[in-house]
């Protein structure tokens, strides 16, 4: 059985999770918790706000389209770090985004053992645990933390390009590649400085909605990873402390035989 315990100022509570199966592969894993964990979100919000959307992983997962439209709209990854939390390998979040007009209005990461809570809004910068973030503001990409994930594709064409990504940024060289195992953790530590470039080929738009915001507003850049402008349902992202660096990992990342595999953000 995974569990996990979660502590938060006000209360400490432990998930128990009977039951893990897999999903698109031997290494995309779905508990009891991720889905009560969802089922939970979505109940209590659609009680405050019948008429808005959701994109939720395992409603996705259970055979929900993915659609975001311009309605209000709360994309919800009710545990990022799945094989994490399984294992009890301690970065597991909780990720929230509520957009509108596609937009994204506030997204927040929730990172349960760290008891992190980190926040954005548009306009109204970044917050960890109540106090401002800012990213690093590195611009040479020779002296960078770079975070990335290995992601849950087990097949040849998916596994060459992840790695032959990681190896062509060593060889630049940056001074680190990092996976925590969760994408919208990854991602939060560029809002923190403590990383300063995030990429991912692959996630999903519930992996990095929320975190997304908080880079924005933490003052960091958000782009596709040819370079183009960051579109959420792509499946591509770079996350960055200046545009330089993000230009300096589209330069070097290749994503195209990969995702001509994918469709875009089936769970
Ligand atoms: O744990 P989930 O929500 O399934 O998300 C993970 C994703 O499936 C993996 O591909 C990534 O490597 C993880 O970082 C995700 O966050
Ligand atoms: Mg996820
Ligand atoms: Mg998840």
């Amino acid at each position: 059985n995974a569990h996990i315990i979660c502590r938060t100022r006000d209360f400490c509570f432990v998930l128990n999770s009977k039951e893990v199966r897999l999903k698109s592969s031997p290494a995309d894993l779905v508990t009891e918790t991720d889905q009560q964990v969802e089922k939970m979100l979505i109940s209590a919000i659609r009680r405050k706000y019948p008429q808005h959307r959701f994109i939720g992983e395992e409603s996705v997962a259970a055979g929900e389209a993915v659609e975001l439209t311009d309605s209000p709209t709360w994309i919800i990854d009710p545990i990022d770090g799945t094989v994490n939390f399984v294992h009890r390998f301690p970065f597991v979040a909780v990720s929230i985004a509520f957009t509108v007009n596609k937009q994204t209005e506030f997204g927040i990461v929730y990172s349960c053992v760290e008891d992190k809570l980190f926040h954005a809004q548009r306009g109204r910068g970044a917050y960890l645990n109540g106090k401002p973030l800012c990213v690093s503001g590195q611009t040479d990409i020779h002296r960078c933390v770079v975070v990335t994930e290995i992601g849950a594709e087990r097949d040849d064409l998916a596994l060459s390009t992840m790695t032959s990504n990681i190896c062509r940024l060593l060889r630049l060289p940056v001074q680190g590649v990092r996976a925590l195992g969760t994408a919208a953790v990854d991602m939060c530590q560029v809002a923190t400085g403590g990383a300063d470039a995030y990429y991912h080929i692959g996630m999903h738009c519930w992996d990095i909605a929320a975190s997304t915001i908080i880079v924005l507003e933490a003052g960091g850049v958000v782009m596709d990873t040819d370079g183009s402008e960051f579109d959420m349902m792509s499946r591509k992202v770079i996350a960055a402390s200046s545009s330089a660096v993000a230009n300096g990992i589209a330069q070097v990342v290749q994503a195209d035989s990969f995702l001509g595999d994918f469709s875009r953000n089936r769970a």
